[in-house]
Order: structure tokens, then sequence, then C-alpha cells
């Protein structure tokens, strides 16, 4: 689909037969991305950017499910039609790394909640600039030391790595803080979260459901840190089949009988779970070592020396890496955004003279997760009069 930069309510409604009266004033933006459906993005009584469709061929207003973290409300916003699938929204008055989000509304994630939920969704995605670190998945038995290790990556690197909060319906052991170490949560409600979508993965862990949400990893990439996920393989398997690029590793223990030795003396777990733990372990490490899932496998033998090979392998030897940040771009209330080809031409400002290139063509990811691999482009002067757009 070409060009189609947003309009504003005032258009909106000279667009909408029947009648139809919108009691808002500009906060809204509306963009018609074909197939009968005009989307209705921003409401003022709103601290989130709410959406809600119109469809021109009943002449109903349709109110979607959103899903994935909505971006907060902004001092004006405009919106370009991709394709029929998603459309971006700049949000006004914000800096790059907030500026950017991609409302979902016919891509295969959302085409599959629409299938699944048997109503209208729409779903939100962040775009972030350049290239994150990816986030990291370690799986491995129940007692093979993932949390020691984890534990220990946190304490020596505490600004370059995020613990992902699952929610479980284990209860809390003792030493164990709501909101830290789990979410603690009713199976009902975990389930009814899973049944909204609000889940990257889940699965049913030794008698319990554990999962990730999509906030629990949007937290960490939103203080700039990169994500540790401490999931079992079937989670890291559905993390695998998802939009999320991570690294995976596995952990395995020098023997069964020391992973039964470490198991018995961290005393968690009554025996019956003991039991339970070590015979799902079998499975777990059967699968977690065959090929294609992880793509590294460390031994927990020493301590020390499995810690310093998931240094190696995560690149944290010798020196403190710093994620590098991408220079920021103060994107303006007044500001549009024109789709050429794979770059959306903006143009800033009342007078005009900040302008920079968004560059899409390497985009990845999406909804459940975040659209990763924006570019922000200077303008050369040049173009401005070939396209006739700037000058
Ligand atoms: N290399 C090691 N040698 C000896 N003991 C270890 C080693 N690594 C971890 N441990 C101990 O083993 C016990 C289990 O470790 P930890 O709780 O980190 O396992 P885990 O894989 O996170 O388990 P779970 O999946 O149940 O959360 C702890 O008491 C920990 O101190
Ligand atoms: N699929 C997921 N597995 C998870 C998640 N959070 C934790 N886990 C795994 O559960 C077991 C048991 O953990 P414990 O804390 O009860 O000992 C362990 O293998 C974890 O890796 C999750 O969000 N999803």
């Amino acid at each position: 689909m070409g060009e189609a930069p947003a309009f504003l309510v005032e258009d909106l409604k000279s667009n909408l037969s029947n009648g139809f009266h919108l009691k808002s004033k500009g906060c809204e933006t509306a963009v018609d991305i074909g197939c009968n459906r005009m989307y209705v993005i921003g409401d003022p009584k709103s601290e989130s950017l709410a959406v809600r469709v119109f469809d021109k061929s009943t002449n109903e207003w349709v109110f979607p499910i959103v899903l994935g973290t909505k971006p907060k409300a902004s001092r004006g916003h405009s919106a370009v039609v991709l394709d029929q699938d998603r459309v971006l929204v700049i949000r006004g008055d914000t800096s790059s790394d907030d500026g950017f989000w991609f409302l979902e509304v016919n891509t295969v994630f959302v085409t599959e909640q629409k299938a699944r939920l048997g109503t209208e969704v729409v779903a939100w995605s962040k775009g972030v600039i350049g290239e994150p670190e990816k986030p990291i998945v370690i799986s491995g038995p129940s007692g093979v030391g993932k949390g020691t290790l984890i534990a220990k990556l946190m304490e020596e690197f505490p600004s370059m790595f995020g613990f992902s909060v699952s929610h479980t319906t284990r209860a809390p052991r003792n030493n164990e803080q709501n909101g830290v170490h789990y979410h603690f949560s009713e199976r009902g409600a975990m389930e009814k979260d899973i049944d909204g979508g609000k889940f990257l993965e889940f699965a049913a862990v030794h008698g319990n459901l554990y999962g990730t949400s999509v906030e629990a990893v949007d937290v960490v990439a939103e203080k700039g840190k990169r994500c540790i996920l401490d999931i079992d393989v079937q989670g890291a398997r559905s993390v695998r089949a998802s939009s999320l690029e991570a690294i995976f590793i596995f952990i395995c223990p020098p023997s069964f009988e020391e992973l039964e030795k470490r198991l018995r003396a961290r005393g968690t777990e009554v025996e019956e779970q003991i039991q339970k733990r070590l015979r799902n372990a079998k499975a777990e490490l059967e699968q977690g070592t065959s090929p294609g899932l992880f793509d590294h496998i460390l031994v927990n033998d020493d301590l020390e020396n499995c810690y310093d090979k998931l240094k190696v392998l995560l690149g944290l030897t010798n020196t403190v890496k710093t994620t590098p940040k991408s220079e920021l771009v103060h994107v303006p209330v007044e500001h549009t955004g024109l789709k050429i080809g794979e770059k959306i031409m903006m143009k800033c400002g009342a007078v005009e003279q900040e302008r920079f290139v968004l560059d899409l063509g390497s985009i990845r990811g999406g909804a459940p997760g975040r659209t990763r691999g924006l570019r922000i482009d200077a303008v050369e002067e040049p173009c401005d009069s070939e396209l006739g757009f700037l000058g």
C-alpha cells in the first residue's frame, strides 16, 4: 500500500457517513488500511494510545482487544500505514527511543490471536532503533545451578543485565519475594492472562504453571538492559518459535547423582517434589542436549569454571562491555512522516528544519515482542528536491 499520512479527526468526520459524530477533538488519528477498516488511534481520556476500529461496511465501531505494552499518550502523534498488516505510529514530543510504535492489525501473530479469541484484536510492538543485544535464555534441569549462575552475572554486571521475572502458580519459598523472584499468581488469573495474549511463553513445569509475560521482558528492555530468562526446555522451545531473537544456553549437571545431591542440599523441596523434578530432569537433559534447540551447552561442574565459560560465550571477559546507545533524535509535537519505499521521511517542527529518515529496511520481530532494527539516517540535501517533499 502506498503512502498514507495521518489525518486528524476532522478529516475522519467528513469521511464517515451516516452522520456519526466524534466527541473528542484533535488527539486522535484515523488511518484507512483498506478492507473497509478505519483505525482510530488515541483518546483524550486515556493515558495510553487507545485504539478503536470503524467498520465501514456496517458503519459500526468495534473495540478490539489490545495486546502488548501500549504506548503512553503523547502531545500529538501521527500514523503512517505501512501495509495492510501494520501502521507506524509516531509519538510527538518524545525522543526516538520511545517515539516509534507499530500497531499490528493483520500480522501473523494478530491473525492467530483473532482466531483464538474469536474477536477483533490489535497488538502494539515498540520500535527499537539499532540492534540491541539479544536476550539470554537459560534452561536446564531443576537444581543444576541456573539461578546461581544468573545471580553471579547480575551481581558482577548489575547495569548490563536484567532478570525477566516470571509468573508462577507455585507457592513462594521462604526467601522468595513477590515481584522479585517471581510474580506469584493464582492459576485462574494466570490462565486468564495467558488467554488474553499477555504471555510470550508458558508451560506446565513440575505440576505448576510458569510463564514469561511480554511485560516482564519489556520492563528489562525499557531499562536498557539485556534480558535474562530462566525458563524450562518447553519454554525455550516456545521462545525459539516466537519473534524474540535470543541466545539459548542449556546448563547440564556433571552427573545425575550430583544433580540429586544439589537439589536435596538446597532444601527447598519436599521429597515428592524432589522425585518429580528428578524424573523430569531425565527428559529435560535428553531434549536440552539434542541438536537444534540450544546454541550452547555448559556443564556446571565447578561453579567458578562454569561461570567463566558463561562469561566467555557472552563476550564478557576482560572488558566490561556497555551497550552502545544509538544517537537519540527528538521527535517534536509537530511532525510529518511520509512513506517512500522502506523509508519514512520525517520533517519536524513548525519551520521544518529538523529532518531525518527512518529506515525500516532491516526491521525484524514484532508483536508479541519488539520490532527491532530501525535506523535513523540524516537527510542528504540533494534528496530534498528530488523527492519534492522536504524543500
Ligand atoms: N557448580 C556447583 N557446585 C555445587 N553446588 C552448586 C553448583 N551450582 C549451584 N549449586 C548449588 O545447587 C543448588 C541448586 O542451584 P540453583 O538453585 O541455582 O538451581 P536452579 O537450576 O536454578 O534450580 P531451579 O530450576 O529449581 O530453580 C543450590 O543450593 C546451589 O548453591
Ligand atoms: N517455561 C517456563 N519455565 C520457567 C519459568 N520460570 C521458571 N521456569 C522454570 O521452572 C523450573 C522450576 O523453577 P523453580 O523456581 O520452581 O525451581 C525451572 O526449570 C525454571 O527454569 C517461565 O517463566 N517459563
